[in-house]
């Protein structure tokens, strides 16, 4: 027989939960404890989209030291997550369509990475989820000619972008 817990949906789920169940539902959206917690904090939610606002609304707040701490989490474009974590899974999915049977595409974006990592000193983070592999390339070309101010702006938006997106998918599996 199951419970009504079983049939509710993911949002009562993450309302109803304790505080480390729903911390544990949130957390592989990105490797922000903070930004975690305050949305546990912040519960009940009405509806799906008051969560998502509020995600958002903290995102858009992140600083520097909250991306170089988020990006722990987040492999190489290119370069498939290993391991069995959620999180490896999540990248493996958005990274799907950077065609890995391409050797020359593999072997710019790896010479990209490196580039992009002397010039800024981290990792080149990017929305992968919808996007190919030449575009991601191309992406990653505009954004060498930005400065560094600019570019941690793009790059916060780009785990911003993620973030909800991963949010989106454990709201509507
Ligand atoms: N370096 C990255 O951009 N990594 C990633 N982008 C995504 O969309 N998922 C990742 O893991």
């Amino acid at each position: 027989m199951t419970t009504l817990a079983q049939h509710a949906s993911p949002l009562a789920r993450f309302n109803g939960a304790s505080e480390e169940d729903a911390a544990a539902m949130i957390s592989p959206c990105v490797a922000l404890p903070h930004w975690t917690a305050s949305l546990v904090r912040g519960r009940p939610y009405a509806s799906p989209g008051h969560l998502l606002d509020e995600a958002d609304a903290l995102a858009r707040g992140w600083s520097l030291d909250d991306l170089n701490l988020a990006l722990s989490a987040h492999p190489r474009i290119g370069e498939k997550a290993r391991g069995e974590s959620k999180e490896a899974a999540l990248s493996r999915g958005e990274q799907a369509a950077v065609n890995a049977r391409d050797a020359a595409l593999a072997d710019a974006l790896a010479a990209g990475n490196a580039a992009y990592e002397a010039r800024f000193g981290r990792v080149f983070l990017i929305r992968a989820s919808g996007r190919s592999g030449e575009e991601i390339l191309s992406e990653l070309s505009r954004r060498m000619e930005n400065d560094a101010e600019q570019e941690a702006a793009e790059a916060l938006d780009q785990l911003r972008q993620i973030t909800l997106l991963r949010l989106e998918g454990a709201l509507h599996p």
